[in-house]
């Protein structure tokens, strides 16, 4: 079970109506997000295009205080950091797939000043991380093929967060994709303490009740307390 980390829970901007992100991010940060997600896509890693540094340097602009947790599913994350550190991301979060030093792009991205997320495919085995682990402050376990919002959430990534969180009690560990009130549980119980959620999140017509519910089932399943002291605790 997660001992030190914290309960943290960051809108993915991807399932936001794109025409106005902004409005769309302020409402969300209006609603209790601790951090957005932004999917950065180049069309080769993945099979979608989404926005690079220009979208995100502006919307920087009108959310100058929030934490930017820039998840890059492109085929050379060497190439992008500088730029994605000018345009004012925090989190610089590549897939393990693609990089070819693993070692050197995470003191890249640590020399510039940026916290290191490493993320995984579901068909990535947790085994394959596992030498970098403990170089980077997130570990992103994907449980959607990246890509695309609004697929359904794949439970049978769990055993890797739990995996990794017995090996690692303080290490923050970020899930990402299908997640929502109905499937967070399963999360929060392997020991995830970063949601991620687009679609439950933006599709619903009070995004700070989905927010809160998600951090509802971490502060609580995460902590490890059983099923009888859950039902004694206030919802
Ligand atoms: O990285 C991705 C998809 O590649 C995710 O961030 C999705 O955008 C999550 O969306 P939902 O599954 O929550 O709708």
């Amino acid at each position: 079970m997660c001992h030190g980390c914290k309960c943290l829970i960051g809108p993915s901007m991807l399932a936001s109506d794109l025409s106005c992100m902004a409005d769309e991010a302020k409402k969300v940060i209006a609603g209790g997000a601790d951090y957005l997600h932004l999917d950065v896509m180049d069309g080769h890693f993945v099979p979608n295009i989404t926005w690079g540094p220009p979208v995100i340097k502006h919307l920087r602009k009108h959310c100058p205080d929030i934490f930017f947790d820039c998840h890059m599913m492109v085929s050379n994350p060497e190439q992008w950091v500088q730029e994605i550190k000018d345009a004012g991301g925090d989190q610089y979060t590549f897939h393990l797939e693609a990089a070819r030093d693993p070692a050197g792009l995470i003191e890249q991205i640590k020399a510039i000043g940026m916290r290191v997320g490493m993320a995984l495919r579901p068909g990535t085995p947790i085994e394959d991380a596992l030498p970098w682990v403990d170089s980077v402050d997130v570990v992103l376990v994907m449980t959607v093929e990246p890509g695309f919002g609004g697929q359904k959430f794949m439970a049978d990534m769990m055993p890797k967060v739990a995996y990794l969180r017995a090996k690692c009690p303080e290490k923050d560990i970020e899930v990402d994709g299908g997640l929502g009130p109905a499937t967070v549980d399963a999360a929060a119980r392997a020991g995830a303490n970063m949601i991620v959620a687009g679609s439950s999140v933006f599709n619903s017509e009070v995004p700070a009740k989905v927010i809160a519910a998600l951090r509802r089932s971490v502060e609580k399943l995460g902590n490890g307390k059983s099923e009888e002291e859950l039902t004694q605790l206030p919802s």
